[in-house]
C-alpha cells in the first residue's frame, strides 16, 4: 500500500524534497531551542564560564553586566524561535501542496477508471459511495504525507538529535527514556488492527449515507409526489445513527489509544525528573543541563507520540484509501481491444449473430438472438416490458459485450473495433434525455465538442428546436438547471435530437424516445425523427406502434427472444405475437410502413 502512494508522488517529488531539506534544518534548531536558557541559568544566574563562541558575543564579555547577557540570550531564542517557526511553516507548505497534488493525480485515475468501468459495474454501484470513494476518501493521500510522512521524519531527525545530547549529558537519564519506547510499540501493535477495522466500517457507512443522501436529492419530485419524505427521513437518520456510533467506536479506539501513551509518557517522565533531581542532588549534572534535559523530555515525547499518532492517522488513511484503490482495481471488461480495427467508412451493416446476455449469470436478458440490418435501413424492436429491447440496444454500444455469439458492424465484432471509434459513430437518444447544467449551446454541442456555432444552430433547427430555443431572452446561452428542469419534456427530448443530429453518425439508436411524451407533441417530434433517421441506420425501441411507421422491418421480442422479424404487411400477415400486439393498442395513427 506504502509503495503503492508512493507512485503519486512522481508529480511532487521537488516540492517533497524541498519540505523534506527544511524539515531536517528545523529539526537541528529544535535541538538548539533549550540551550540559551541552560547558558542563562549556568553562566549568567550560575558562575560557569560561557562557552567560547557565547563569550565573544556582544554584551556577553566578561565584566559586562549580567542583564546585557541576558538580553543576548533573549535575541538567541527570538531568532532560534523564528527560524524555526519559519522552516516548519515552509516545510509544511511544500508538503501540503505536494500532498495536494498526489490527491488530485489519485481523483482523476479514479475518475477515468469509473469511466472506463463497464456499466455492470454500475448497475451495482451506488452513485453516493463512488462519489464519496472519488471526492473524500482520496483526500487520505494528503493525511498519509502531511499526518504521517511528516511527523514521522520529523520525529525521526529530532529523536535522533535528542538522544545524541542526552546520551552525551547523562547516560542514566537517556536509558530510562529509552525505555519507554517498547512499551509504546506494544500499544501501537495491540491497537493498529482494532482501529484500522472500525475505521473502515465508520467510512463504508458514510459511503452508504451519502450514497442514500444522492439518491433522495436526485429522486426529490417522487419522494413529494408520494410524500415518502417522513420514511425517507428515518431512514436516513437511522444510517445517521450507525454512522455516530461507528464513529464513536472508532473515537473510542483512537482516544484509549491516545490515553495508554499518555500514561506511559507520564510514567517515563515521573522516573526521569527523580533520576535527574538525584543527579543535580549530587553534583553529576549542572542545573543548566537538567534543564536541558526536562526540555528535551518534552520535546522527544513529541515525536514518540507523533509516531505513535501516525500509526492511527496511517491505518485510517490506508482503510480510506483501500476503498479508492478498489475502484482503480476493478476489472474493465469491456475496454479497448489491444489493436483495434478503425475502418475508415462506415457502411452501417448491423449484425447479431446468435447472441446471448445475461446481466448476472442466471437467467438471460437475450437468448440466442440473430439479425441482419441492411445500411441505411430502419428496424423498429417492440415487445412487451422486459422482453430484451433496451439490452439489445446496449450491446450495440458495447455497454455490455455478449456471452455468446456476437454483434457486428460492417461484418466486424464490435470487440475489435476501437471502442471510442464505435461510440462516436453509433448516436443514442434516450427515453429520458439528460441535460446537464450547461446552457443549452454547450448540451448541444455534448454531440460534437469541435463544432462551431452554425453546426449547432443548424442541428437546433433540424431537430425543430430552433424556435423555442429562440424564444428564451438569452436564446442558445439559456442555463439549463441540474438535469434541466426548466425545460418541458418535448423540449428536452428535441435537445437530444439535436445532439444526435450534430454528431452525425451513420448508426441511429432511439430508444423510446417518445414514450413519456403525449400523443400530440409526440406527432411533432416525429417529423424530427424521421429526419434524423434519413440515410442512416436506425434501430428504434417503440412502445407506441406510431412510432414506429417509417421502418423497414419490425422485431419481435419475447422474453429474450426474438420472435418473430419482417416487414410490418408480413409480420400482420402471419397474426402472431405482432399482430395480436397492434391489435391490442388504442393507436392513434395507423401504422403504415
Ligand atoms: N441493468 C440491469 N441489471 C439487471 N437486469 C436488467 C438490467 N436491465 C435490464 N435487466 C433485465 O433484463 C431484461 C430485459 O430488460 P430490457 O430493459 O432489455 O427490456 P425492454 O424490453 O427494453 O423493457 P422496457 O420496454 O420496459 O424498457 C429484464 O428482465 C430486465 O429486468
Amino acid at each position: 500500500m506504502v509503495k503503492r502512494c508512493f507512485g503519486y508522488l512522481s508529480g511532487a517529488r521537488l516540492h517533497v524534497a524541498g519540505g523534506l531539506v527544511l524539515l531536517l534544518f528545523a529539526a537541528l534548531l529544535e535541538i538548539a531551542l533549550p540551550w540559551p536558557i541552560a547558558y542563562l541559568v549556568d553562566s549568567v544566574f550560575g558562575d560557569e564560564a560561557p562557552p567560547d563562541w557565547l563569550a565573544k558575543a556582544p554584551g556577553f564579555r566578561p565584566g559586562d553586566p549580567e542583564t546585557q547577557a541576558a538580553v543576548t540570550l533573549a535575541v538567541m531564542i527570538v531568532l532560534l524561535g523564528v527560524m524555526h517557526k519559519t522552516l516548519t511553516m515552509l516545510s509544511q507548505l511544500w508538503m501540503i501542496h505536494a500532498g495536494n497534488k498526489m490527491v488530485r493525480g489519485l481523483r482523476v485515475q479514479a475518475l477515468e477508471t469509473l469511466y472506463r468501468l463497464p456499466l455492470a459495474f454500475h448497475d451495482r454501484s451506488k452513485v453516493g459511495d463512488l462519489l464519496h470513494r472519488t471526492a473524500y476518501d482520496s483526500y487520505a493521500l494528503q493525511s498519509l504525507l502531511s499526518g504521517v510522512l511528516v511527523p514521522m521524519l520529523s520525529g525521526l531527525c529530532i529523536s535522533i538529535g535528542v538522544f545524541v545530547v542526552m546520551f552525551r549529558l547523562d547516560i542514566t537519564l537517556a536509558l530510562i527514556t529509552t525505555a519507554t519506547a517498547p512499551l509504546l510499540w506494544f500499544n501501537i501493535k495491540t491497537y493498529e488492527g482494532r482501529i484500522a477495522k472500525r475505521s473502515k466500517k465508520f467510512h463504508d457507512n458514510e459511503g452508504t449515507l451519502a450514497a442514500n443522501l444522492q439518491e433522495s436529492l436526485s429522486s426529490i419530485r417522487v419522494i413529494q409526489a408520494f410524500t415518502l419524505e417522513q420514511g425517507n427521513n428515518r431512514s436516513f437518520a437511522e444510517r445517521a445513527d450507525t454512522s455516530v456510533r461507528e464513529n464513536l467506536r472508532k473515537s473510542g479506539a483512537e482516544l484509549s489509544f491516545g490515553w495508554v501513551i499518555g500514561v506511559i509518557m507520564a510514567i517515563g517522565t515521573a522516573a526521569v525528573v527523580w533520576v535527574g533531581t538525584l543527579a543535580v542532588l549530587s553534583g553529576r549534572l549542572s542545573a543548566g543541563e537538567v534543564l536541558v534535559f526536562l526540555a528535551y523530555l518534552g520535546t522527544l515525547y513529541q515525536p514518540l507520540n507523533a509516531f505513535s499518532q501516525g500509526a492511527g492517522v496511517y491505518h485510517s488513511a490506508t482503510a480510506q484509501l483501500s476503498r479508492v484503490f478498489e475502484i482503480i482495481d476493478e476489472p474493465v471488461t469491456v475496454d479497448e481491444p489491444a489493436d483495434p480495427i478503425i475502418p475508415e467508412k462506415v457502411m452501417g451493416r448491423l449484425e447479431f449473430d446468435h447472441v446471448t446476455f445475461s446481466y448476472n449469470g442466471d437467467r438471460p436478458a437475450l437468448h440466442d438472438v440473430s439479425f441482419d440490418l441492411e445500411p441505411g435501413k430502419v428496424l423498429a424492436l417492440v415487445g412487451r416490458t422486459g422482453s430484451g429491447k433496451s439490452t439489445t440496444a446496449s450491446l450495440l454500444l458495447r455497454f455490455y459485450d455478449p456471452e455468446k455469439g456476437s454483434v457486428r458492424l460492417d461484418g466486424h465484432d464490435l470487440r475489435s473495433l476501437g471502442l471510442g471509434w464505435l461510440r462516436s459513430n453509433v448516436s443514442i437518444v434516450f427515453q429520458e434525455p439528460f441535460l446537464f447544467s450547461a446552457s443549452i449551446r454547450e448540451n448541444i454541442a455534448m454531440g460534437n465538442p469541435d463544432a462551431s456555432n452554425e453546426d449547432i444552430e443548424l442541428a437546433a433547427k433540424r431537430a425543430q428546436a430552433d424556435e423555442f430555443i429562440s424564444q428564451f431572452p438569452e436564446g442558445y446561452d439559456t442555463q439549463l438547471g441540474e438535469r434541466g428542469v426548466n425545460l418541458s419534456g418535448g423540449q428536452r427530448q428535441r435537445l437530444s435530437i439535436a445532439r444526435a443530429f450534430l454528431k452525425d453518425a451513420p448508426v441511429i439508436i432511439l430508444d423510446e424516445p417518445t414514450s413519456a411524451l403525449d400523443p400530440a407533441t409526440e406527432r411533432d417530434l416525429l417529423g424530427a425523427m424521421e429526419a434524423l433517421m434519413k440515410g442512416r441506420t436506425t434501430i428504434i425501441i417503440a412502445h407506441r406502434l406510431s412510432t414506429i411507421r417509417r421502418a423497414d422491418c419490425i422485431g419481435v421480442f419475447e422474453r429474450g427472444k426474438l420472435v418473430e422479424f419482417g416487414t410490418h404487411h408480413d409480420l400482420m400477415a402471419k397474426r402472431g405475437v405482432f399482430h395480436d400486439l397492434a391489435s391490442t393498442q388504442d393507436d392513434p395513427e395507423p401504422v403504415s410502413v
